[in-house]
């Protein structure tokens, strides 16, 4: 699909044209139009009608870029089967995508793809998803499981990494097949399939890698050692990746959130391997990931390469711990404490 350029009054706008006598944008001029009469229509001043013009104007534009680039493609999507991954299949599938679910639970996975078979957007054409199964900490299935991705239409367009496990424990507690075990399913897991796939995506000189890492990626906190080294390890990976596959066309986004409202603290494991099993407050209280899915959705539309999704005190915190460590440290050693109930001196 080539770009070209759509004029309004005396503004030219980029808008994507599928063909150079075929221009699917004409209908949403048309829209706008029938949607400004309407305003008028109801007595709103020609100011509020201009603002509310170029808001649909702004929006019109998106989904046609976000079609451009996503309708058709073959999008790959671990963890799949609950939390920000489900969310994530529904946007992408919404978007015309055509995924490939994965996890380790085929019943899980199968409900999702019955709820998406049944969901059809009137504008975009959705395609019924895929399933693969197969656990990720065990990376010597991992390969054989990307080649069963591959043969569900041939190649990958977008390679969602988003399975992960997080950890809750003090180090001195913690055996150390826990940590070998989170940062199989969290790093090992990740790398062995974006390298399984990544030939496939250089020989046709296209495609996008998606990592959910975390704010932990960045910044690491008191007693999650196992998590946060797996995210850190992960934005130094796919950052490297980043870099040698631009030559190739290919592109990689890191994306890194605060706390989302899923089942991770749930589903997270203690310094014995047990499960937590707690929903945290902070997990509790996180992000819609409905809208954590829209952001990976539009980092992978306009290929943007890392996303802080954070509020303001953990951004602080990032900034911090570049530019004033030994500030940073402090807090964290505060907050080491305080977790334990010990008080400061
Ligand atoms: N929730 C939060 O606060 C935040 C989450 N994140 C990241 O978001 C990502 C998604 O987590 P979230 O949705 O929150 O948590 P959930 O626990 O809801 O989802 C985790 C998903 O990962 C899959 N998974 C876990 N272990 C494996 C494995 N060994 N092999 C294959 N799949 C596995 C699970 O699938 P199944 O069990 O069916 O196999 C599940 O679908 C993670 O990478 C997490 O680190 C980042 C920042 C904040
Ligand atoms: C002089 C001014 C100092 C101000 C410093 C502010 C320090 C604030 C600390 C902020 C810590 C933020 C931690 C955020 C953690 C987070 O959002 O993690 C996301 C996850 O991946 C969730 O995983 P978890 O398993 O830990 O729930």
């Amino acid at each position: 699909m080539k770009t070209g350029f759509a004029k309004v009054g005396e503004v030219e706008l980029e808008c994507p044209v599928q063909s150079p006598d075929l221009d699917p944008t004409e209908h949403l001029w048309d829209e706008l139009e029938r949607r400004m009469e309407r305003l008028v229509g109801v007595g709103v001043g020609p100011l509020a009608v201009g603002a509310v013009g170029l808001l649909l104007l702004l929006r019109m534009i998106h989904r046609a870029k976000r079609k451009q680039v996503l309708q058709d493609k073959v999008v790959v999507i671990t963890g799949a089967s609950s939390g920000l991954g489900k969310e994530c299949a529904r946007v992408f599938h919404a978007a015309g995508a055509r995924l490939i679910l994965c996890g380790r639970d085929q019943k899980r996975l199968q409900e999702v793809v019955e709820e998406l078979r049944v969901k059809t957007d009137g504008n975009t054409k959705t395609y019924t998803p895929c399933t693969v199964t197969f656990d990720l900490s065990d990376t010597a299935t991992v390969a054989k499981a990307a080649v069963e991705i591959l043969k569900c239409h041939g190649h990958v367009d977008v390679l969602v990494n988003n399975a992960g496990i997080s950890y809750r424990g003090s180090i001195l507690d913690t055996h150390v097949s826990v940590q070998k075990d989170v940062m199989d399913t969290n790093y090992f897991g990740p790398v062995a399939l974006t390298q399984a796939i990544l030939p496939y995506m250089v020989e046709r000189g296209a495609g996008h890698i998606v990592v959910i890492s975390s704010v932990q990626g960045k910044i690491a906190i008191p007693y999650r050692s196992a998590y946060a080294a797996s995210k850190h390890a992960t934005q130094a990976y796919f950052d490297c990746l980043r870099a040698e596959v631009e030559r190739f066309g290919l592109h990689v986004s890191v994306i890194s959130p605060g706390y989302i409202r899923t089942n991770l603290s749930l589903n997270a494991v203690t310094g014995d391997g047990s499960k937590y099993g707690v929903m945290d407050k902070t997990t509790a209280a996180g992000r819609d990931p409905v809208d954590v899915a829209h952001a990976v959705l539009k980092a992978v539309t306009y290929r943007q390469k890392d996303v802080l999704l954070v509020g303001p005190l953990p951004a602080l915190a990032v900034y911090l711990r570049t530019l004033w460590p030994a500030a940073f440290f402090r807090v964290m050693a505060s907050r080491a404490k305080k977790e334990k109930g010990i008080k400061e001196q």
